[in-house]
């Protein structure tokens, strides 16, 4: 059977479900995530987008055609031109300016992750790159798909609301789906060695997104 980009989250079942149903993702549906853990999250999510914009420049750089160039130069943009622009405006809803979000040291989980996903993509392929990006941008678009079915989510004057909605956007569902397809496409015609490289690769950076919550819920103990 050919594998797909559902082969890799099931080979990844348990850290896939870690990271996507994370308490700090339970917190925001339910509305009760301390407010000193998402705004510790925001701030370092700035940072965080700063590194991954330039991971997909990167991806945009190792393109061996203008399809794979302009595939990438899409979900740079989709960080750039939109996911940073309100990213930085809800930081600003939360007291939390430019200037402070320009100076802020970076805590070790975010280090970690943007590291580990420019380095697989300057040691590996174009391929490695994508596969080492598609638990950010694939994995909130299903987080925010998560939250919107379960009947524990708060509609009404949920503090997170704004940023729910940032992932539920048809623009952002859309970057993640043609992810998707592009990651089935090439994932198909790998070996099964092949495919359990990108497998390790995948687990990692999905382990690495679950610290990344966690992180936030340690700032509000
Ligand atoms: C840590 C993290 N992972 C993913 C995303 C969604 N692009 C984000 N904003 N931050």
């Amino acid at each position: 059977m050919a594998q797909n980009f559902d082969s890799l989250k099931q080979a990844c079942r348990d850290q896939w479900q870690a990271y996507i149903q994370h308490p700090f993702v339970a917190g925001v549906s339910e509305a009760t995530l301390p407010a000193a853990a998402f705004r510790h999250y925001l701030q370092q999510d700035y940072l965080f987008l700063v590194h991954f914009a330039r991971a997909w420049g990167l991806a945009v750089y190792k393109s061996r055609d203008m399809s794979e160039l302009r595939h990438s130069l899409d979900n740079l943009k989709t960080i750039v031109d939109t996911e940073m622009d309100l990213h930085v405006d809800y930081c600003r809803a939360w007291g939390i300016d430019q200037e402070e979000l320009q100076n802020l040291p970076e805590a070790q989980e975010t280090l970690a992750y943007t590291r580990f996903v420019l380095d697989c993509g300057h040691r590996g392929e174009l391929l490695d790159l994508h596969v080492a990006l598609a638990p950010c941008l694939i994995g909130y678009a299903e987080i925010a798909d998560w939250i919107s079915t379960r009947s524990q989510t708060v509609s009404v004057d949920n503090p997170y609301q704004a940023w729910i909605d940032m992932y539920r956007d048809e623009e952002y569902q859309q970057a993640a789906h043609r992810e998707h397809l592009w990651l089935d496409e090439r994932l198909a015609e790998l070996s099964p060695q092949r495919f359990a490289q990108l497998t390790t690769t995948f687990r990692d950076a999905t382990r690495l997104e679950a610290a990344f919550w966690q992180m936030g819920l340690d700032a509000a103990r």
